[in-house]
């Protein structure tokens, strides 16, 4: 499975964010974006998501060659803040949740070992989200994913509001989950991209492209990155 991202273009009035932006992501794969701020990696994530119209482009999934245009359910989508019913309890909305996705969602695990998974304890299950941290309402929408199973999981900044030992636990799940989906997450931590990508893509003047390989585990990965993002038209719209 391929996720070919096709010179999208997208703009807001006269400011031009994508400007033919191609790439394409594989299956099996954790692919860190990487850009400066307000470069328009949400914008990216949006215009995949189907949320933002595209002013040109296309983004179209290939599955062993039959190649179709992207769908909105195709995405996961694990925003940076995440938007969850507060006036449920965790495990209110997860059943919800299956409850109206039953004819997608082939249940391999009850609700509780779907929390087990997440490693949210039997009270906080219970809790209403309106209590829950910035951490467990991540965890929440990643579980969601665990359901469905979309092809695409994007992640806006995600791993960012975790403890370090949420962090590992999410860091696992996520390389557990790689071999079935493509997973593409935006962060600003160079140690995390390192630790966790198999690529690594960098957004900037509006295009994507690839940074080598040979470079995501050298001593001098830092400064590689940095010299690769420094630009000097860059202009910091956000
Ligand atoms: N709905 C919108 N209307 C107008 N301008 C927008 C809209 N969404 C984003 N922009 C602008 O597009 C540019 C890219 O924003 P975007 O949020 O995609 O950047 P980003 O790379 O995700 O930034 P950060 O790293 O700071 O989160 C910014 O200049 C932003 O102000």
């Amino acid at each position: 499975m391929r996720l070919v991202v096709e010179d999208i273009v997208k703009q807001f009035d006269e400011k031009k964010v994508l400007q033919g932006a191609s790439f394409t992501f594989e299956k099996g794969k954790i692919y860190g974006l990487l850009g400066r701020n307000g470069v328009g990696k949400t914008t990216l994530f949006n215009c995949l998501s189907g949320e933002m119209s595209l002013d040109g482009g296309r983004a179209l999934l290939d599955e062993n060659g039959v190649v179709r245009e992207l769908k909105h359910e195709d995405i996961g989508y694990v925003y940076s803040l995440p938007i969850l019913p507060e006036f449920l309890t965790g495990y209110e909305f997860i059943k919800f949740f299956i409850d109206i996705n039953k004819d997608k969602v082939q249940m391999d695990r009850n609700i509780d070992d779907y929390f087990d998974l997440m490693t949210i304890t039997g009270e906080d299950r219970h809790r209403l989200i309106k209590g829950y941290s910035h951490g467990m309402k991540n965890k929440i929408q990643m579980l969601l994913f665990l359901i469905t199973k979309p092809p695409i999981i994007l992640l806006d900044e995600p791993l960012t509001s975790f403890d370090v030992i949420v962090a590992l636990e999410m860091k696992n799940m996520l390389r557990e989950m790689k071999s079935e989906h493509i997973l593409i997450f935006s962060t600003h931590i160079l140690q995390l991209a390192s630790d966790l990508c198999d690529e690594l893509v960098v957004l900037n003047n509006g295009k994507l492209s690839s940074v080598p390989i040979d470079l995501l585990h050298s001593a001098e990965f830092e400064q590689s990155i940095i010299n690769l993002l420094k630009d000097e038209n860059h202009v910091d719209h956000s």
